[in-house]
């Protein structure tokens, strides 16, 4: 997979180069491209933001630099063509991002992150951008960041994470918190006493189907406690 990042702060992306996505760069099971949006400036003080029309409070990215970079980011920049890309705007007006967002992204070839910044970006850009690739506004929930790059370094990690090969144990993927529509179930280690507190009894015992059972009854409870949003209308249905 190769994934463009756009952004005036680049350098928010250097974390993505340690350990796990670190080691799918160099295996080149991803392909990551940071651009700063910068270098489609054309004057001295490399502009990329602008009042807004209408009025208002703050500053509006300008379109011509996003347009340019998209040219040449997300355009058939003479590579073999591939399929359109996918390209992700961060921002709290879009769809929220789940686990399930993560799966479909994960299967896609190339994804393009524009990290917005200040009030936000000149609305024609994701206009002319669908003419580039499928365009998804996208949130990580019902909060406001200052800009797209802690949203986008989340998601590629999330979706990073689920192309094969990049975990070294695809087992470890299926049993976590919304794999299966659930909120995991709670993980003991050694040792069996700790600080007058006790594993609990079934993960002891070998038994491996008490232990099942054991799980699943505690993955419906968490989640009824803490997510009954994620059931469905009858919580004993199967998920
Ligand atoms: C595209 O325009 C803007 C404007 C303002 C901030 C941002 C950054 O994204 C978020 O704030 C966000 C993402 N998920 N939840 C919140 C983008």
């Amino acid at each position: 997979m190769r994934i463009d990042v756009l952004s005036i702060f680049p350098s928010y992306f250097d974390g993505l180069t340690l350990s796990l996505l670190g080691k799918a760069q160099e295996s080149g099971l991803i392909d990551l491209r940071v651009r700063d949006l910068r270098d489609w400036t054309s004057d001295r003080h490399r502009t990329v933001d602008d009042t807004p029309y209408g009025g208002g409070a703050g500053m509006v990215m300008k379109p011509e630099p996003w347009g340019l970079a998209l040219d040449e980011i997300a355009g058939s920049s003479g590579e073999a063509p591939t399929e359109r890309p996918t390209i992700i705007f961060p921002s709290p007006a879009g769809e929220v991002f789940t686990q399930k967002t993560a799966r479909a992204l994960a299967t896609r070839e190339h994804l393009v992150f524009g990290c917005g910044r200040y009030e936000g970006i000149d609305e024609r850009v994701f206009e002319y951008a669908s003419d580039l690739g499928e365009v998804r506004l996208i949130s990580l929930g019902d909060y406001v960041l200052n800009g797209g790059e802690v949203a986008t370094m989340a998601m590629i990690e999330a979706i990073g994470r689920l192309i094969p090969g990049v975990v070294g144990n695809p087992e470890s993927l299926v049993e976590e918190s919304h794999e299966d529509g659930l909120l995991e179930y709670p993980s003991y280690t050694k040792p069996a006493s700790w600080r007058e507190r006790s594993v609990p009894d079934v993960l002891l015992s070998g038994n491996h189907g008490a232990i099942a059972s054991w799980r699943r009854e505690q993955q419906i409870e968490r989640t009824k406690r803490r997510r009954p949003d994620l059931l469905p209308g009858d919580e004993t249905a199967p998920v």
